[in-house]
């Protein structure tokens, strides 16, 4: 296959995607409000995920805490993937596979919503941490592709992503993550005067 076609047939498979997502508006509005209940209630928004999740998950937070692109509140969001003295203290002491579990479990309270991003929905750190989550009673949202593999069982919403191709999954996950920052924003333009638990 020559690059142009390549690059052709990887853009008509990015694009397909894409459109599919329209049948998961339902579930996008869904999780939204859940993030909003958080939200207003004094919660906060936890993201977590590996590699390229991984930078996604402070993209996402940096959203919400900033601003997506209009003036509101700061929304209370932290992204637990990017402390490296966090990350290699307890992969070194605990293992890998509790990076994130040590930090549900130090930083999350019921009321805040766990925001757990795998493509595959089997990587056993993030496994770990919705179980950690639950035991919390911390509302946990999984994005992932596929069947949600594994984490599908423990979220108490899974959106899966109609694709298999990990860069197909990823880059629809940016597309979802947007809408829900732009949807967030909506509410708290609109409404954050009635809600001063958004404005610490
Ligand atoms: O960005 C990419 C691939 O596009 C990679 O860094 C990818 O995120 C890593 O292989 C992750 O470890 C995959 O983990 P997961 O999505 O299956 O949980
Ligand atoms: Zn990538």
């Amino acid at each position: 296959m020559s690059d142009s076609d390549f690059i052709h047939a990887t853009l008509t498979a990015h694009l397909a995607v894409i459109r599919d997502l329209a049948t998961l508006t339902p579930q996008i509005a869904q999780i939204a409000d859940q993030m909003w209940a958080g939200l207003t209630s004094g919660g906060r928004i936890f993201w977590l995920g590996n590699g390229g999740s991984a930078a996604d998950c402070q993209h996402l937070a940096a959203e919400l805490v900033g601003r997506f692109a209009r003036e509101r509140p700061g929304l209370a969001s932290i992204a637990l993937t990017t402390d490296t003295s966090i990350l290699t203290s307890v992969a070194n002491d605990y293992g890998f596979n509790q990076i994130f579990a040590r930090q549900v479990a130090a930083l999350c309270r019921a009321g805040d919503v766990v925001m757990a991003l795998s493509t595959s929905g089997n990587s056993p750190n993030v496994l770990r941490a919705l179980e950690t989550a639950a035991q919390l009673g911390v509302t946990r949202i999984g994005l992932s592709g596929g069947d949600g593999g594994q984490m599908r069982q423990l979220c108490d919403h899974c959106l899966c992503v109609p694709a298999t191709n990990t860069a197909r999954i990823q880059e629809a996950h940016i597309v979802i993550g947007h809408l829900w920052c732009d949807l967030l924003e909506q509410r708290a333009v609109t409404v954050a005067s009635e809600f001063p638990q958004l404005d610490r």
